[in-house]
């Protein structure tokens, strides 16, 4: 008889062994979330997984699913999240890494119920960068990176899944007061700015002449 060793194991237990750190990054489409992210990595040593990359990405590997991802894309509605979650779990295991920002995911309820249902992990927060929709739209149509989902017609549908779906389960985590809210209309490096005080909060400072250990204005002994 075998023992369980850590290729056998299920994929959901091995991630958990490695007790992994997540931040959930949500926010319309063309709100900065891949943009900022990607100095959230070079500044904090997290790895950045995007659920949009990743679909992208198993679509053109010719897999089974890829006719399904493509025509799921183009409306802007949801892929099945086993499908998602298999990606997000293989990828955050290769990673060697134990800090996710998961950008674009939970994008419904169904997501995020079968996220925690599956993994058991609990995002340490979520981060959701709020932006008018006439700028995430200026921003989509000067992207030009070439994605086929960013046509007026399918912006104008992601939009309405985002209100319909994905606003819901920002409103899910602020009930449990887990939502970092940021201004994203502002220029990138302000928009960074603000970032860096939630993933670096203020040092807590010893009180010069008082009587205990205090949070952020003191000076530093
Ligand atoms: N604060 C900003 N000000 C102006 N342009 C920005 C800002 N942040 C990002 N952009 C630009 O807007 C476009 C969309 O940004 P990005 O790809 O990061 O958005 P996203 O939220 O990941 O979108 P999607 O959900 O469609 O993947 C990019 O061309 C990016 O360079
Ligand atoms: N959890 C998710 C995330 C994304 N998708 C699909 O991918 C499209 C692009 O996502 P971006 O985050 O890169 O904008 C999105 O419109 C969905 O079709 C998904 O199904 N589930
Ligand atoms: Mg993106």
């Amino acid at each position: 008889m075998g023992t369980a060793n850590d290729s056998s194991k299920d994929i959901s237990v091995r991630l958990a062994e490695k007790k992994p750190k997540v931040v959930f990054v949500l926010g319309g489409p063309g709100s900065g979330k891949g943009t900022q992210c990607e100095k959230i990595v070079q500044d904090f040593g997290y790895t950045h997984l995007s659920a949009g990359d990743l679909l992208r990405a198993e679509k053109n590997s010719g897999s089974e699913n890829g006719i399904m991802i493509q025509n799921m894309m183009n409306e802007g509605k949801i892929v099945p999240s086993e499908v998602t979650i298999k990606l997000l779990q293989k990828a955050m295991l290769e990673s060697g890494n134990d800090k996710f920002l998961i950008d674009g995911f939970p994008r419904n309820e169904e997501n995020r119920a079968a996220f925690e249902a599956v993994t058991k992990i609990e995002p340490e927060f979520v981060l959701y960068f709020n932006c008018s929709e006439k700028e995430m739209e200026r921003r989509i149509l000067n992207r030009n990176q070439g994605r086929e989902d960013d046509n007026i017609e399918t912006i104008r549908k992601r939009f309405k899944v985002f209100l319909e779906s994905s606003l819901p389960v920002i409103e899910y985590y602020k009930g449990k007061g887990k939502v970092r809210e940021i201004d994203a209309a502002k220029p990138v490096e302000e928009v960074f700015e603000e970032v860096k005080g939630i993933f670096n909060p203020p040092e807590v400072r010893k009180v010069v002449g008082g009587r205990g250990w205090g949070r952020g204005c003191c000076a530093i002994l």
